[in-house]
């Protein structure tokens, strides 16, 4: 099965380097001619995954058509570009295997909801799971969910992506594995905050589980598996991202917390913070299938300015007590 790899970001890179790691070719398609040049002269992405030596069977292209031909496609646009991504490769049946983690702004659709709508005949999995890119591109061991509704295709994937520290763990539910990965990016900009503000391990602590709450009840009303969102995709995530500094969500939520405003932290950088796009589309998801998510609300808050965070905190905090479930 030949591979391309569709977004040369960090995740992207890493992707395709995990799975040339049996000396596979791999297909990168790069936005930046300065990625598609470095990649191919010197093995290294200089911008997005620098110091990282890549295998060179990697070849990197700006070319769109390049990507038709493969047997699968693994997309890692950021997840507000991936329609216009998917809208510009020639697809026709190919399965894509979507690595994003967010919701559409505008429609509020999955990534997969949106692959289905511009490719209908291609099958979808998604690759999702607790993996900062710089550490699989170095071959410390991983673990993912490789969803896809298609069991056997799922089965199929799974097989050609894993490596020895590349591991993934089959599912048919493709709803759990999205809602996981988009929901966690913005409980991390809570977290984030938490550590910024020096607000406490307790009150991490307390974050993750309530976030979990609000993953679970957010996920089941949109038909998602209790036992996904517990898995790799969901809480494995939520633990990773909620705990360090690597991540860009959670960095972004120190910087809030450190007092900056969100336009100052988004200002010039050249990597993707998915939270924060993904916060208030998930807050109107939310709204629209009856589920309440006061973190979400609270992060939203913070992002657009309306709330402080003592408000915030005070607002979480003095809700009317209820039980855990
Ligand atoms: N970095 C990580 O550790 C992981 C990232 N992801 C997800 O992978 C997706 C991609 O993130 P990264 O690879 O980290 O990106 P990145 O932050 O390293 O790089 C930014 C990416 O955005 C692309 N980009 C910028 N403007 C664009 C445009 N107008 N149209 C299309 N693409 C554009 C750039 O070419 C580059 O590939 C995100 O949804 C992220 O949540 C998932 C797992 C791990
Ligand atoms: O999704 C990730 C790890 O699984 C990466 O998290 P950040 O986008 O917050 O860096």
């Amino acid at each position: 099965m030949t591979i391309g790899v569709v977004g040369a970001g960090a995740w992207g890179t890493a992707l395709a380097q995990a799975i040339a790691g049996d000396g596979s070719a791999v297909t990168l398609w790069a936005r930046e001619a300065e990625v598609v040049e470095t990649v191919n002269r010197d093995h290294v992405n200089t911008l997005f995954l620098p110091g990282l030596p890549l295998a060179p069977t990697i070849t990197a292209t700006g070319a769109l058509d390049a990507m038709a031909g493969h047997e699968a496609l693994l997309i890692v646009s950021p997840a507000q570009h991936l329609r216009a991504m998917l809208s510009r490769i020639p697809v026709g049946t190919t399965p894509l295997v979507l690595c994003s983690k967010g919701l559409e702004a505008g429609t509020m659709k999955l990534l997969s909801e949106v692959a289905e709508e511009e490719y209908p005949a291609a099958p979808i999995a998604v690759l999702s799971g607790p993996t900062f890119a710089h550490e699989v591109a170095a071959g410390l061991p991983a673990a993912v969910t490789l969803a896809c509704a298609d069991a056997a295709l799922g089965g199929a994937l799974a097989a050609r992506f894993a490596r020895p520290a590349f591991r993934p763990y089959l599912s048919t539910d493709v709803v759990g594995a999205e809602i996981g990965g988009a929901v966690k990016n913005v409980l991390a900009i809570a977290c984030g905050v938490v550590e910024g503000r020096g607000l406490g391990q307790n009150a991490r602590a307390a974050l993750i589980s309530r976030g979990f709450a609000e993953m679970t009840r957010f996920g089941l009303a949109r038909g998602a598996r209790a036992e996904t969102l517990g898995g790799l995709a969901g809480l494995g995530d939520l633990v990773l991202t909620c705990s360090s500094t690597s991540s860009r969500n959670f960095s972004l939520g120190k910087g809030l917390g450190e007092g900056k405003s969100a336009a100052e932290l988004m200002a010039d950088r050249h990597t993707v913070a998915e939270g924060a796009f993904t916060a208030p589309v998930l807050r109107a998801a939310a709204r629209a299938v009856g589920v309440d998510m006061p973190v979400v609300d609270a992060v939203c808050a913070l992002l657009d300015g309306s709330a402080t965070i003592e408000v915030v905190v005070e607002s979480l905090m003095t809700r009317p007590l209820r039980s855990e479930d």
